[in-house]
């Protein structure tokens, strides 16, 4: 196995069985995958359609029916490679009635860590995961976002260098999902790789570089998010300095037209409702009292001239027109790759 690969499964199949032994499920089917060292990979689909599954034959908490899976190079079924992961649950199994210190030393003595790296990494990872303030309260007093906080700073109280997150930002609000993401992201910076599963795409667009999409334990689809989520047929450019007029798009109409394009829409890009979120939330903190103005009613009451304001064209091939529910998924693509990654 190449030196850069941290995950791999050979056909890793899963069958569940009732109790007699009889086939109940087929879970996982023959799943090829490698995941490398320093990427954050997404692995995705709907309920049921084998997420869990893989992330605990990759734990060794079950067997493969067939097929192989390997962490580090080492066989799943390892257990000793564990204390190299950090494992997020979906629904975290902490003590109601400990801290968060106590609760982050608990885990440390699991991993056999000496006293004084486990006080020193339980500070840190506390301030890191934003508990600072609320670390001698017992977890049961905990909102969900917190729980989830507190679970963060449990899955990395071993320094792992995997760090496998199922579904990170659920039941995080807008502050506390970005705060995640941007967590999950210095842990790339720091080297790590990060195997998450998420219902909220979004998320994923947001931090993934490679994605899986699973159905029904088969594997659709396997690549880069940007190469996959690209519109290869239609061409996005974005202007400013300019406004939007009849006269701009008659002539914008007519340069795509000589190249045998056509226009789709002319129009203002728009950002995400996250990003709307963030500045209205950043901007009451930095001025309490006063209320939000989008950037048009800001730029008109600082007076700097609107014409600097981007102008986005959309076009596609002369034929056939789009039709309304293309145009409509175009805008929101145009929205996508306005986000920052
Ligand atoms: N212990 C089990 N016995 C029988 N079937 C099971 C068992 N665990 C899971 N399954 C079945 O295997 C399939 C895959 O389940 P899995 O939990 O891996 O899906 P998932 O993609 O993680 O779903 P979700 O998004 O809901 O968490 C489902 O049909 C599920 O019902």
């Amino acid at each position: 196995m190449a030196e850069d690969v941290v995950v791999e499964t050979r056909s890793l199949t899963k069958v569940y069985r009732d109790f007699w032994g009889r086939k109940k499920k087929t879970a996982l089917n023959a799943l090829d995958l490698k995941i490398h060292k320093g990427e954050i990979f997404g692995l995705l689909g709907p309920n049921g359609s084998g997420k869990t599954t893989t992330i605990k034959l990759l734990l060794g908490l079950l067997f493969p029916t067939s097929g192989d899976a390997f962490v580090f190079g080492e066989p799943a079924a390892k257990v000793e490679k564990n204390e190299r992961i950090g494992y997020l649950p979906e629904e975290s199994y902490l003590y109601r009635f400990l801290n968060a210190e106590e609760t982050l030393d608990f885990y440390g003595r699991l991993f056999n860590i000496d006293p004084d790296t486990r006080k020193r990494r339980a500070a840190e990872l506390i301030e890191r995961v934003g508990l600072g303030a609320d670390k001698k309260r017992i977890l049961k007093e905990y909102s969900k976002g917190m729980r989830q906080r507190i679970g963060l700073a449990q899955a990395l109280i071993n320094d792992p260098e995997l760090v496998i997150l199922d579904e990170p930002t659920s039941g995080l609000d807008p502050l506390g999902t970005r705060w995640m993401k941007d967590l999950i992201l210095d842990l790339k910076a720091r080297g790590k790789t990060v195997l998450m599963c998420s219902h909220r795409l979004e998320d994923v667009q947001d931090v993934c570089g490679r994605i899986a999409i699973l159905y029904n334990g088969d594997l659709q689809t396997l690549g880069k998010v940007s190469t996959l989520v690209e519109d290869a047929l239609r061409l996005e450019v974005r202007a400013s300095g300019v406004k939007e007029s009849p006269e701009l798009k008659a002539d914008l109409e007519a340069v795509f037209k000589k190249h045998g394009g056509s226009i789709e829409t002319v129009g203002h890009p728009s950002s995400t409702l996250e990003e709307l979120f963030l500045r209205v939330i950043e901007e009451s903190r930095a001025r309490p009292g006063r209320r939000y103005l989008p950037p048009e009613e800001a730029t008109r009451s600082t007076a700097v001239p609107p014409s600097s304001a981007p102008v986005a064209a959309t076009t596609a091939p002369a034929a056939p027109p789009a039709s309304p529910p293309a145009q409509q998924q175009q805008q929101n693509q145009g929205k996508k790759n306005k986000k920052k990654r």
